[in-house]
């Protein structure tokens, strides 16, 4: 559905006044923890201890700086030095330049936390946003956009870098000490996120009416707010819309924004030299304010023009350029440090492909590309380095409402990966919409659109760690209108946890007729998914009575283990996601007695049983076929990236089989373009190599955006994809509304690929247990049965037969937003 949203109605009003509640300043310092109060307190004695107790200073303007200078006294110090005018009373005490407060400026307390609770080596991406490589707590820069714990990230919207203190906001997001540029990971990986939605002129072969809907609403609230029709979507790698850098903060809306600001906040803002020429802000757009109002506007047929990520890296170098001419001979060596930094934001870009995100900056000394000194054996370093490597995707399913986005949202919450002052902003906003039962689902739920309609509409990624495994998170949708979506996100999912609304009527309503629960565990099984976790959920509503869990599992066991899951691997829990019980810590007899008076241990009677993060702990790892030809079947694709060139490419995806990494070749298929990889971005982290099983961004120099479309398939050269209309598979039936008969039309859906094709031909039906076939050349095939038919696409679809690739080798057909028939392909013909 994502991809047809092409265009957002951003709520600008909304975006900046972001942090007021009721017109009121929304107070930062209420909501701090208490040992950030006392660093505060002990920041406020050295202050004046420094500057004198007798200044007239009032301690709330030294903590809010402090506060704003992540606990940097001698930053504090001089910036009240400057806007009061001071003489130090310790002359003894000389303040760094501006470079070595950048350098040496500390995290702010949210990432000192952060970073308290995972140790692992980080990259610089992941030391500028406190981001652990792997495991601990593996935020996504989502969530860390989202929870405001990154003051550089969070200010990297695409407005406020055009604001006083954006360059210095980045350059204390914790750059290693010694390194005074802006990291290229940062830079690159923030505007990695971006995102203008695809066209319509690249469309999917979908046409769910549910989509077509949207679009058409959305074009009425286009309409109706007179913002510009093409207004872009920012959108992180999985498509989602990142909440902080979807502020495009307008050039005229800046000043409101800055009007709005106290006038010592207004001045630490611009503190410094290294600040944004005042006419960004105050006499119109910035050029990369500019660039967004001009060169995001539709085209002569109201379609969304394609931006590139480069363009905006360029249009972001022509404001700091700005900037380094705006303050000409003040501070020659830091200006040069920020020349570094402007050059870095070009990070892996070709001398020879430079233009198209230099313009403007041509005397700019630019970081050549990333390529390995040498080829890398990554099967072996795999098997070295794979317990730091594997990561489980798990996706959320389950009937509309379940409970699905507010269970996980509480997870994260309890696992730390969302702070208190998030959650309470998510609490306060969601009330005032009249929706504060979904503030939890709100950390999933971050469009505007999913947030007042209260429902989930696309594929939610992030990333969170429990004790033994790392996950990366895909909420689905529960709407049957989104089910394309909730296939795309199975197709990437190893594991599933399954959630049942336990309410009087709920489950009935989710599981009998057309519910989703029984059609998303068909998909997810027959898109190969085999554990399973089913979170008994909303029991709180039926007092924890554990004659409704039984009656809800034991009709669920017998379903599950009907459709092909072993009874061993599907595990449940009784669980409240809204009232955070057994999510991740076990029940105690005090907290939940009711619960606790029948939920054990299978081992220890005594013992509370087991909670869903322990459940979901438990699941085993599956085999990645890293040897195998490498193949990544593209769930999105954009220009730009972390690697930015004229002809390059980013494009998203989990890959399938094999492995790969920078500097090799690959191939797009259909299309056979070739392109050298010249970035991989596992999970939000920046890597030389990835394998199967890996949800990464590629960048591939070489490719012409116009010949990639959704469910391309990027190959290595040697042992491209089979890419064919005409194919044969094996069905299994559902339950269509009419039986299939030959010629029968549906949408053939695969990975995150549909098309409209027909069951051309069927060839025999077939007894699934002994093999034996029933009818040759039957006339129709009936509910329930199996059978070998011969299937044509309308456009050419990428596949591997069943058994040489498990992911590659399945199909579904769906009909009227139903799914009828799951699949896999036994040949493939040449067509
Ligand atoms: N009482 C109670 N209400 C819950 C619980 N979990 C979720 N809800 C409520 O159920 C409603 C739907 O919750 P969501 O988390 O949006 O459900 P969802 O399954 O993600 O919805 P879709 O993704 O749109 O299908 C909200 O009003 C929640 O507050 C629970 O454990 N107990």
């Amino acid at each position: 559905m994502s991809r047809h949203r092409a265009v957002r109605n951003l709520n600008l009003e909304e975006e900046l006044y972001d942090e007021e509640d009721d017109g009121a300043i929304y107070d930062e310092l209420q909501d701090i923890s208490e040992d950030d109060q006392a660093r505060l307190i002990k920041g406020v004695e050295a202050v004046k201890g420094a500057i004198g107790s007798d200044t007239g200073i009032e301690d709330r303007e030294i903590k809010e700086s402090l506060w704003y200078y992540f606990f940097d006294e001698e930053a504090t110090i001089a910036w009240l030095q400057k806007t009061h005018k001071l003489k130090l009373k310790n002359t003894g005490n000389d303040h760094r330049s501006l470079d070595q407060i950048i350098s040496a400026a500390p995290h702010r307390p949210s990432q000192q936390r952060l970073l308290r609770q995972s140790t692992p080596a980080l990259t610089p991406l992941g030391q500028a946003l406190g981001e652990p490589k792997h495991g601990g707590t593996n935020l996504s820069l989502k969530s860390l956009a989202s929870s405001g714990s990154v003051p550089g990230l969070a200010r990297l919207s695409l407005g406020s870098l055009s604001q006083r203190g954006s360059l210095s906001s980045l350059a204390k997001t914790g750059q290693p000490s010694g390194a005074t540029t802006l990291s290229p990971s940062v830079v690159g990986k923030a505007l990695a996120a971006l995102k203008v939605r695809p066209s319509p002129e690249f469309p999917t072969a979908q046409s769910d009416s549910a989509q077509s809907h949207l679009m058409s609403s959305q074009g009425s609230s286009f309409k109706q707010t007179g913002q510009p029709s093409s207004m872009p979507v920012l959108k992180n790698f999985a498509g989602r819309q990142l909440p902080a850098l979807k502020s495009v903060a307008l050039g005229s809306c800046v000043d409101r924004t800055e009007a709005k600001q106290p006038e010592r906040r207004r001045a630490a803002l611009g503190a410094e030299s290294l600040v944004l020429s005042s006419t960004t802000l105050y006499a119109g757009p910035s050029p990369l304010a500019s660039f967004i109002l001009s060169g995001l506007g539709s085209d002569s047929k109201g379609h969304v023009r394609e931006v590139s990520r480069g363009t905006v890296v360029a249009a972001l170098e022509r404001d700091i350029r700005g900037v380094l001419e705006a303050n000409k001979g003040e501070g020659d060596a830091k200006m040069k440090t920020l020349a570094k930094g402007v050059a870095r934001l070009k990070v892996g870009g070709d001398d020879n492909d430079d233009q198209a995100v230099s313009s403007g900056a041509e005397s700019a000394d630019i970081t050549p590309a990333v390529t390995p000194k040498r080829r890398i054996d990554v099967v072996a370093e795999y098997s070295v380095h794979q317990k730091n490597r594997e990561t489980l995707n798990l996706v959320v399913v389950g009937h509309v409402d379940a409970g699905k986005s507010t269970l996980m949202g509480h997870v994260l919450y309890a696992l730390g990966q969302v702070n208190e002052r998030t959650m309470k902003k998510f609490e306060r906003d969601a009330e005032k919409i009249g929706k504060g039962s979904f503030a939890f689902a709100w950390v999933l739920d971050e469009t505007d659109e999913e947030r007042s309609r209260g429902v989930t509409m696309d594929i939610a990624t992030s990333a969170f760690s429990t004790q033994h495994r790392k996950f990366t998170l895909l909420d689905a949708p529960g709407h049957r209108d989104f089910v394309p979506n909730m296939i795309s996100g199975a197709s990437r999912a190893d594991v599933a946890i399954l959630v049942v609304d336990a309410s009087t009527g709920g489950f009935e309503s989710g599981f009998d007729g057309n519910g989703q629960t029984r059609e998303h565990a068909i998909l997810i099984r027959s898109l190969g998914v085999r554990q399973l976790v089913v979170a008994v959920n909303k029991l709180d509503v039926v007092e924890w009575s554990e004659t409704r869990y039984l009656e809800i599992t034991n009709r669920l066991v017998d379903f599950l283990t009907g459709c092909g899951y072993v009874k061993e691997d599907v595990r449940f829990a009784p669980v409240s996601g809204l009232k955070g019980v057994n999510l991740a810590h076990r029940i105690t007899a005090d907290g939940t007695p009711e619960l606790a008076s029948w939920y054990h241990d299978k081992d220890s009677a005594s013992e509370p049983g087991p909670c869903l993060v322990e459940l979901i702990d438990t699941f085993t790892m599956p085999e990645r076929p890293v040897s195998k030809p490498f193949r990544l079947a593209v769930t999105d694709f954009f220009k730009g990236g972390t690697f930015s060139s004229a002809n390059s490419v980013s494009v998203t995806g989990r890959i399938s089989q094999g492995n790969v990494q920078i500097g090799e070749h690959v191939v797009m298929v259909p299309g056979g373009e070739r392109g050298v990889v010249k970035a991989i971005d596992v999970d939000f982290v920046t890597e030389e190599w990835a394998v199967a099983g890996d949800s990464v961004v590629l960048m591939i120099q070489g490719l012409d955006i116009q010949h990639i479309s959704v469910g391309s398939v990027v190959c290595t050269p040697e042992r491209p994809i089979q890419c064919t209309t005409r194919f044969e598979a094996q069905l299994v039936v559902f339950d269509p509304p009419v039986p299939i008969t030959n010629g029968f039309p549906g949408l053939l859906h695969m990975q995150s690929l549909n098309v409209p094709a027909v069951v051309s031909r069927i060839i025999e039906t077939f007894d699934q247990r002994s093999g034996e076939v029933l009818k040759r050349r039957p006339r129709h095939i009936r509910k329930g049965a199996t059978a070998r038919v011969e299937i044509v696409a309308e456009t050419p679809v990428c596949l591997e037969l069943f058994k040489d690739s498990k992911e590659l080798g399945r199909i579904m057909l769906r009909k009227n937003g139903e799914t009828i028939a799951a699949g896999i392909v036994t040949a493939i013909y040449g067509g």
